[in-house]
């Protein structure tokens, strides 16, 4: 019996050989649908076909306000990256606990216990997932190291489906690329990642899809669309064995966008491509690089635009800072509060500060919060204080005071 690596080989081989027209977009679409299959049937621990790590990813614990992931092939220069990032910005960086008056003791523990990972010219120096944490505008940013990966990770390769296993965890994807590596290498990272369910700086699928009971399958598009037609909708669900399902398409998707939308557990995240090693470059190549969307280049070993690095993954990190302003003192704009952009309102925010104050607060607690607001917490008693809200200046208090 063919295995499952065989088998998806012949698949792609024969969407290779098969061309895009209209007449084929229905057979293509099967293709795709079973495609996915097979990959998710490789990745589940248990199969045989896969072999290797299955689904796992390394055991690093999740620490910190966000996890940011560094993924590239062997020696592009993910370590030394890392190194200067928790080296170079010492004031954001680990020494700044060790400093801080006020150090949470878990992050001691693993400042103790801190490695830098090895930097050397030979491929696959690093061969564990090794975390290191900086201090950006308040934030608590973990950076985590990963080993390189080759083509093929996604499919049991080396380390690689540990790799983007972890990878899946995080909240933004660095894909560090050398600059004097062929571009062609961009497109075999985010194909090894795309594999493993990673959908990289996308949106999740604006369309519905309802199964039911009877009626079969009833497809409607509220746009023009290009990519899919009934027949090809009807060639995936069938391959889903969906018989009667309510299709409909806000914008115009692909056959690859209902297919993640039926298999489920896509994860879409922020990416940014760091080109690295720009030091071996024209300023002419340079000035191309700099203009592609998504991409940042930087020199790890000569510190070249680090910042601007920063400055990048904290923009696409979409984080918002909440300060806290204790009764009768100035706020504390030295550890603010860390909330996703999409996940702002006070109920969000008191959930991360404690449980508990939860139970305090009847109103307001919808109201979405603005990066920099500051939010005054008074807390009286123990019984059931509600809040006013008031907003001054962007200064966001809730005065649960007169209650
Ligand atoms: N010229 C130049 N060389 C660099 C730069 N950054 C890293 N290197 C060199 O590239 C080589 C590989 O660096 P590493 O940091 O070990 O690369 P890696 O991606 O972690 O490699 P693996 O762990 O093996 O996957 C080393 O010889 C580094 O000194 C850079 O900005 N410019
Ligand atoms: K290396
Ligand atoms: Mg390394």
């Amino acid at each position: 019996m063919a295995t499952v690596m065989q088998k998806i080989k012949d698949i792609e081989d024969e969407m290779a050989r098969t061309q895009k027209n209209k007449a084929t977009a229905h057979h293509l679409g099967l293709l795709k649908a079973k495609l996915a299959k097979l990959r998710r049937e490789l990745l589940e621990p248990s199969t045989k076909g896969g072999g290797g790590a299955g689904g796992q990813g390394f055991d690093v614990t999740k620490s910190g306000d966000a996890r940011v992931g560094l993924v590239g092939f062997p020696s592009v220069g993910k370590s030394t990256l890392l190194n200067k990032l928790t080296g170079t910005f010492s004031e954001f960086s680990v020494n700044y606990y060790i400093k801080a008056p006020m150090v949470p003791p878990h992050y001691l523990k693993c400042l103790q216990k801190r490695r830098f990972p090895k930097v050397a010219s030979y491929e696959f120096t690093t061969l564990t997932c090794i975390p290191g944490v900086i201090v950006y505008r308040g934030a608590k940013i973990q950076l985590l190291d990963l080993p390189g990966i080759i083509e093929g990770a996604k499919d049991g390769k080396g380390r690689g489906r540990q790799v983007i296993s972890t990878a899946r965890t995080c909240n933004c994807i660095l894909i560090v690329l050398d600059a004097i590596k062929p571009i062609t290498h961009k497109r075999l990272i985010e194909k090894e990642l795309e594999g493993f369910g990673i959908r990289l700086n996308k949106e999740p699928p604006n369309l519905t899809f309802r199964k039911k009971d009877k009626g079969g399958i009833n497809f409607t598009s509220t746009v023009a669309n290009t990519h899919l037609d009934l027949d090809t909708v009807k060639a995936i669900c069938s391959e889903y064995r969906i018989h009667n399902a309510d299709i409909t398409l806000r914008y115009d998707a692909s056959a690859d966008d209902l297919i993640d939308v039926i298999e489920g557990s896509r994860i879409y995240m922020p990416c940014i491509y760091v080109v690295n090693k720009i030091d071996q470059i024209t300023l002419e190549e340079l000035e191309i690089l700099d203009k592609l969307p998504h991409y940042c280049p930087v020199s790890a070993h000569l510190e070249w635009n680090l910042d601007g690095l920063l400055e990048k993954v904290w923009e696409y990190l979409d984080l918002t800072r909440i300060y806290t302003k204790p009764k009768g003192m100035n706020p504390d704009y030295e550890d603010p509060v860390i909330l996703s952009s999409k996940k702002r309102t006070v109920e969000d925010f008191c959930e991360r500060i404690h449980k508990d104050m939860l139970k305090q607060f009847k109103y307001a607690l919808e109201h979405e919060l603005e990066d920099e607001d500051v939010v005054q917490i008074i807390k009286k008693g123990f019984c059931g204080v509600s809040g006013d809200l008031l907003v001054h200046n962007g200064v966001v208090c809730y005065n649960l005071e007169k209650f």
